[in-house]
């Protein structure tokens, strides 16, 4: 197994270093890592943030590892320069439509959460997100018009192909978990929205098995705070599903903690191509001061292993490592605790 391993900026190499930690400290025979520039460092070195030598790297590995990408003193740059180029470059050129990041509350932490404990303590949900289309890539643009003012406009839109693609995603990961699908649309302004909901409806007929419902974005967002356990599956958009799981994670305790796979098809294949990373960014406020949290990162190498390499007891062996250094609180300072990176990975690995 080939692994490319893409740090990136900010606290991104930080978090990588330790997910890579735990994977070496797995010892699994035959597991090649390789590493490759992406985001603001890649520019700097090469002048672009997703360099053809990464994306030659990316396409000849079985699975990705990503950091995060983002550096605010490039926000100047073109936007085909900028950072974050480099994660929305790969989902796209690799067909990685399919983004998965589930969010479940670890024993001991309800009371971290932005939640009621009782509350926090039902969360268990998997939020499965289009990543290649939506507001994000489609026509964009500035211009003056002819009154002087200033406009920008980013063109939203979803074509049926797209929807189906994703709606499968949700109704497969539904029937492997409760049978539920609530799919997050605002199909009551948005002509995209309403395209979406008439495909998730259509594709529904196949999947007699699992309870299909629809809500609108802004109340998906209320629920999830006041019944969030009430939520199985969640399909929705690039643009609401990247808001939700924000939201999520704190409901759960930290954005330190939300892995996520990024998936090319999902039909349930073991050794299906995968990029994998943290939800969070490059969080530059506390880069470069071992303070961020790893977990998430390397919860997100877990899901390599499960998804990209078929290795059920190692992802598992990884899960419960976390979870028991959470449970013999061992926190970061996003769970309001003293840990720092690296003590957080020595003590995951500790427990491997
Ligand atoms: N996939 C990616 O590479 C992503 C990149 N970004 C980029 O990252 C940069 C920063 O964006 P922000 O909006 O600040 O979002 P962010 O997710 O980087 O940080 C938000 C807040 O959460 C905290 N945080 C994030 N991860 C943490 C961790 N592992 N441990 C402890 N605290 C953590 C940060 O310190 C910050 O206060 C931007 O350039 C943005 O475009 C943002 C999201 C995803
Ligand atoms: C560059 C952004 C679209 C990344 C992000 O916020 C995400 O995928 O969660
Ligand atoms: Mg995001």
């Amino acid at each position: 197994m080939r692994i490319a391993v893409f740090a990136g900026d900010g606290i991104g190499p930080e978090v990588t270093e330790q997910a890579v930690r735990v994977l070496q400290a797995l010892e699994i025979n035959g597991l090649e890592l390789v590493e490759g520039d992406v985001g603001g460092a890649a520019y700097r070195k090469h002048g672009h943030p997703l360099p053809a030598q990464t994306l030659e790297i990316a396409r000849s590995a079985d699975a990705i590892l990503f950091g995060a990408v983002g550096d605010f003193s490039l926000d100047h740059l073109e936007r085909a320069l900028r950072p974050e180029q480099a994660v929305l470059g790969l989902r796209k050129e690799l067909g990685l439509f399919a983004n998965l990041r589930p969010a479940t509350v670890f024993k001991g932490l309800e009371d971290l959460s932005t939640l009621r404990p009782e509350v926090a303590g039902k969360i268990d949900l998997l939020i499965v997100r289009e990543l290649n289309g939506d507001v994000y890539f489609g026509e964009k643009g500035t211009r003056t018009l002819e009154d002087g003012r200033r406009q920008g406009w980013d063109m939203m839109s979803y074509a049926e192909d797209e929807v189906r693609r994703i709606a499968h995603a949700g109704f497969k990961a539904a029937q492997g978990r409760r049978g539920k699908l609530c799919s997050v649309d605002k199909a009551n302004v948005l002509e995209t929205s309403q395209l979406w909901r008439d495909v998730v409806i259509e594709v529904s007929a196949q999947y007699p098995d699992v309870q299909l419902t629809h809500m609108y974005v802004d109340n998906a967002a209320m629920q999830l705070v006041k019944n969030p356990g009430a939520f199985d599956v969640i399909v929705t958009g690039n643009l609401f599903g990247d808001i939700l799981s924000d939201q999520a994670s704190m409901c759960v305790g930290s954005i330190g903690l939300l892995a996520s796979a990024s998936l090319a098809e999902t039909d349930g294949a073991q050794g299906a191509f995968g990029l994998y990373e943290p939800i969070h960014g490059s969080a530059p406020d506390i880069a470069g001061k071992g303070l961020a949290n790893p977990m998430a990162t390397i919860l997100s190498a877990a899901m390599l292993l499960r998804h990209s390499c078929g290795m059920e007891a190692e992802a598992a062996r990884i899960e419960a490592a976390v979870a028991a250094a959470l449970a013999d609180g061992v926190k970061g300072g996003d769970l309001g605790g003293s840990a720092g990176t690296k003590e957080i990975g020595d003590a995951v690995i500790a427990r491997l």
